[in-house]
């Protein structure tokens, strides 16, 4: 029987992270990318706004030319021109003139500041317009300044950032048909069990339906990968080692779950042993997940992750994300760390260092996590509602209500650079 050594968990990541793969740029139309992240820095490539403009529906004008102004003696001007958004004034304007601007129009020459239409009196005189202005208006008010949002060559957003609503209205604003974008990892999805059923067969005896490949799935997708379902490989070596050997030509990651472990069934080390595949770890001192097994071969990861599901969903967080991350050119790819308060008591010792799915919340400004569900292994339900994970470091003793806890938030888009 074989005696696996435990590494310690930062040591795992650290031997998976020194594997990383560079990633790739794609171009995508604006109007298709969501959710990438950015290949490039974006620069601002000319000035915004590049002219002066109006901010209100007002009239252009001469400030120095409302010197003395008051309730009791407006100041008559001119309009000699009206101009909306989009339209350039003609004329400039000269002393007592005034331009009738309309809000996001261009400053006309000669103008230095705009007084909204409300404060103004419009009179018709000898089938001229004139407006009465009641107080002094001082030199540039009410200008939008040529370059005030972002002045040319200014950098405006790293790459490495995914994109986000705001980024699109920046990416529309400075002309990007195509957006540079960094490729997504390819990673294939092997369930591995003769036990499992598609999720449309029903129940039989002894068997369950495949739910780590969804999981999974969507995980991938949460971190910025694209997942490919390669399906169920029943427990049969010969079956499963050309399968995956197959596939690993067709993708940049493979991931597996289940048979790493020690089982008559537990193929997963005999086929990275065929591989020839060089195996970082085989386990690793957390719970759940020791048995996650990490191989590397030909510049690619297989990443063997336990069959049970909250094993592989944890081993997925701490050692395929940050590797999706990176090749998203993410300079935080791990899960973002933070601290705060546990919110129940966890008794069950543990040599291991425990990551308990939680529920985070605030709480009177202080960051709550809740174990989500029991804290076994083999168990689905207690994900559905983990948002994070609550870092319990191995020990002799278990853990009270109101300690304080490190937590990893799995729905953070931020990062850490190593929370380890
Ligand atoms: N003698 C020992 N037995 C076990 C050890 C050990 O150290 N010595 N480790 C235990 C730990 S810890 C874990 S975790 C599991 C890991 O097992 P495997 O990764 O080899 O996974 P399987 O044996 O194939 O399956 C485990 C469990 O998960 C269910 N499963 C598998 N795939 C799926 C799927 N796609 N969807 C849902 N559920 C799945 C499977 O039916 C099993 O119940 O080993 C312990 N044993
Ligand atoms: O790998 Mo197992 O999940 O430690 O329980
Ligand atoms: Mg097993």
């Amino acid at each position: 029987m074989e005696m696996r050594k435990p590494v310690a968990v930062d040591k795992a990541v650290q031997r998976v992270m020194k594997h990383a793969l560079n990633g790739s740029v794609e171009f995508l139309p604006i109007h298709r990318c969501f959710n990438e992240t950015l290949a490039r820095d974006i620069v601002a490539t000319h000035d915004v706004p590049h002219f002066d403009r109006s901010p209100y529906d007002g009239f252009a004008i001469r400030s120095r030319d409302t010197i003395g102004a008051s309730r009791d003696f407006p100041v008559e001007f001119e309009v000699i021109e009206e101009i909306g958004a989009g339209s350039v004034a003609t004329r400039k304007v000269e002393a007592k003139q005034a331009v009738r601007i309309m809000t996001g129009a261009q400053m006309p020459d000669g103008a230095d500041a705009v007084i909204m239409l409300e404060l103004v009196r419009e009179i018709e005189r000898d089938g001229k317009v004139f407006i009465q202005i009641r107080r002094r208006v001082k030199e540039d008010e009410n200008v939008s300044f040529k370059g005030e949002d972002a002045k040319q060559g200014e950098l405006l957003v790293n790459k490495g950032t995914k994109l986000n609503p705001g980024i699109k209205a920046l990416l529309a604003t400075f002309g990007y048909t195509e957006v540079p974008v960094a490729k997504k990892p390819v990673i294939g999805l092997f369930a591995t069990g003769t036990e499992l059923l598609e999720v449309d067969e029903a129940l039989q005896p002894g068997k369950i339906r495949n739910s780590n490949s969804y999981m999974l799935a969507d995980q991938i997708k949460r971190a910025g990968g694209e997942p490919r379902f390669l399906g169920i490989l029943p427990d049969h070596l010969e079956g499963s080692y050309s399968a995956i050997s197959e596939a690993l030509k067709e993708v940049d990651l493979l991931i597996t779950t289940g048979g790493v472990s020690v089982g008559d069934y537990d193929y997963m080390p005999d086929i990275y042993a065929r591989l020839g595949a060089e195996v970082l770890f085989n386990k690793v001192a957390m719970r759940p997940g020791s048995v996650t097994t990490v191989a590397a071969m030909n510049g690619k990861i297989l990443f063997g992750l336990s069959g049970n599901p909250s094993a592989s969903y944890v081993g997925f967080e701490l050692f395929v994300r940050p590797i999706i991350r990176k090749m998203l050119l993410s300079p935080r790819p791990h899960l973002k760390k933070v601290r705060g308060v546990l919110g129940e008591n966890f008794t069950k010792a543990n040599p291991f260092t425990r990551f308990v799915r939680s529920r985070a919340y605030l709480e009177g400004g202080q960051l709550m996590a809740v174990p989500s569900g029991k804290d076994k292994s083999n168990i689905v339900m207690s994900l559905a509602s983990a948002n994070s994970f609550a870092i319990l470091p191995g020990g002799s003793r278990g853990y009270q209500q109101g300690d304080e806890v490190d937590i990893l938030l799995l729905e953070d888009d931020e990062g850490s650079a190593w929370p380890w």
